[in-house]
């Protein structure tokens, strides 16, 4: 499992190490760390362009230029405010040989100094200016610029980072938008950092977590899941969702709807039935996949809410939820809901996303006191206890119709586990994302590919 820290808790665990060491200490290591990358993805190549700007963050690539410098490569630096340039990280530059230029000419790596920490907003002009003429690969010191430090919004120019060199701690843009390949630089902060404000499992998190059956497990210990989905129009998504609950544990699956004859002929061993009153007992639901939003819709959704067992609603039941909030009243508050909204779906809930997707989903897990899992390229699941997890995606493989079906089904199946919700809503996405990846293998594929690779993608978690 991963911390990232917000700004404002770096900045307060900065100053006080800094008050503890020599001035400029903590500068020197982070700028190490970056000449220490430069050089590896330098790989014998020795040409490097630093764009500066006016902070500590174009001081630390100074200061990895000085570094360079020492090796025996050619430094050029544009400083795109040079009355603010840091100081000292300037003269040292300058005294190792150092070349201050109005453009960056022909390099084989660009060292993104322009903004850190304090980055607001998109790149300014001048800046936007020297970046778009880049061809040679950035690495960017803590963040890519351009990109904000805390919600990984990109208004407008930003930096794109093949590589990006933190330091102390990762923060929420490392998880939230594309850093490239994300290095962290110890530079003493550990102690000084309180608990971190969102959470990345590792795939042996997801692995350790996951549900296997023991020496003494039968078809029940697993959990049973109940799949409320599809409609004559749609059995496709009735098919994927159960199957996806099929292919992510070992415990039974239930289906209950309109697409049972589909379903059945899918997946032999679910237990179909036309209507959700003859279904069954389980141990969690999922509902809304290709359901519909007629009455008969909503009297599934309300039996679901009911039936006093954890429930992932999605898809067709989040805007039922949200064209009538009378349906909210059938669900008892202490029963787990998990809701997975994109972001159409989330704006019908509870307003616009915005720019902060994690506020966002925070916003709602607290409105509805429910898990709320806001898909995207970082998916952010926000827990009504205050636990925020990220999943970034890394590709898009998974951005295909379908494929949040699939997800719901492998919730829904985690949830019948047993596993608390919020922990459930991230493995399920990982191993979505994993399962994507591994299908996709660099060509387009349809959800159920995404669907059958599965199994591969849980065997991925579980090898140590
Ligand atoms: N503290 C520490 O111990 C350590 C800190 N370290 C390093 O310091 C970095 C933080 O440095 P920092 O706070 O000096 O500010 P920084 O991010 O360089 O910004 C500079 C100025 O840029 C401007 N600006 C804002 N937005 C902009 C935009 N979109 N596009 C262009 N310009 C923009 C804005 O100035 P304005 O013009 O608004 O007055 C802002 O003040 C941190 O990321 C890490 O690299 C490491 O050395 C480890 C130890
Ligand atoms: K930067």
């Amino acid at each position: 499992m991963r911390g990232l820290w917000t700004t404002a808790r770096v900045r307060a665990a900065e100053e006080r190490v800094m008050a503890a060491v020599p001035p400029g200490a903590l500068m020197r290591r982070a700028a190490f760390g970056v000449a220490v990358v430069a050089a590896e993805l330098l790989a014998g190549r020795r040409r490097v362009g630093l764009l500066v700007g006016a902070g500590n963050n174009g001081g630390d690539a100074l200061w990895a230029g000085y570094h360079l410098r020492k090796r025996g490569v050619t430094v050029t630096a544009v400083l795109l405010e040079p009355s603010r340039a840091h100081a000292e990280g300037l003269a040292a530059f300058r005294r190792a040989g150092g070349r201050v230029v109005d453009r960056l000419g022909p390099v084989d790596l660009v060292v993104d100094g322009i903004v850190g920490l304090s980055a607001r907003g998109p790149l300014r002009p001048d800046a936007a200016a020297h970046v778009a003429g880049l061809d040679a690969p950035v690495l960017a010191v803590d963040l890519p610029s351009g990109v904000d430090p805390d919600t990984g919004h990109v208004a407008g120019p930003a930096v794109r980072a093949h590589t990006t060199v933190t330091f102390g701690c990762l923060k929420p843009v490392h998880a939230l938008a594309d850093c490239g390949d994300v290095r962290l630089v110890d530079i003493g902060l550990a102690d000084a950092l309180p608990g971190p404000d969102l959470l990345e499992l590792d795939p042996a998190d997801v692995g350790a977590a996951w549900p296997v059956p023991g020496p003494d497990s039968d078809k029940y210990t697993q959990g049973v899941t109940g799949v409320a989905a599809g409609s004559s129009t749609y059995p496709g998504a009735a098919v994927l969702a159960t199957g996806a609950s099929l292919l992510s544990t070992s415990g039974l699956v239930r289906y209950a709807g309109p697409a049972a004859e589909a379903v059945r002929a899918h997946w032999p061993e679910a237990i179909c039935t036309g209507s959700i009153t003859d279904a069954g007992r389980v141990q969690a639901w999922v509902v809304g996949p290709g359901l519909g939003t007629g009455l008969g819709s909503e009297q599934v959704l309300r039996t679901v809410l009911e039936a006093g067992v954890p429930v992932c609603a999605d898809a067709d039941a989040i805007t039922m939820l949200a064209n009538n909030p009378d349906l909210w009243d059938a669900r008892d508050p202490d029963t787990p809901l998990v809701l997975t909204p994109h972001d159409r779906e989330y704006e019908r809930l509870a307003g616009p996303v915005g720019e902060d997707r994690v506020a966002a989903a925070r916003r709602a897990a607290d409105k509805f006191g429910a898990v709320v899992l806001l898909k995207g390229h970082a998916t952010v699941i926000a827990s009504p206890d205050g636990r925020t997890l990220v999943n970034r995606a890394g590709n898009s493989w998974a951005a295909t119709a379908g494929s949040g079906d699939v997800l719901s089904g492998v919730l829904g199946s985690l949830l019948a586990a047993g596993l608390d919700p919020a922990l459930a809503a991230a493995c399920a996405t990982r191993v979505h994302t994993l399962a994507a990846a591994l299908a996709a293998d660099g060509a387009p594929i349809p959800a159920s590919a995404l669907l059958h690779a599965l199994p591969d993608a849980i065997r991925t978690t579980r090898t140590p």
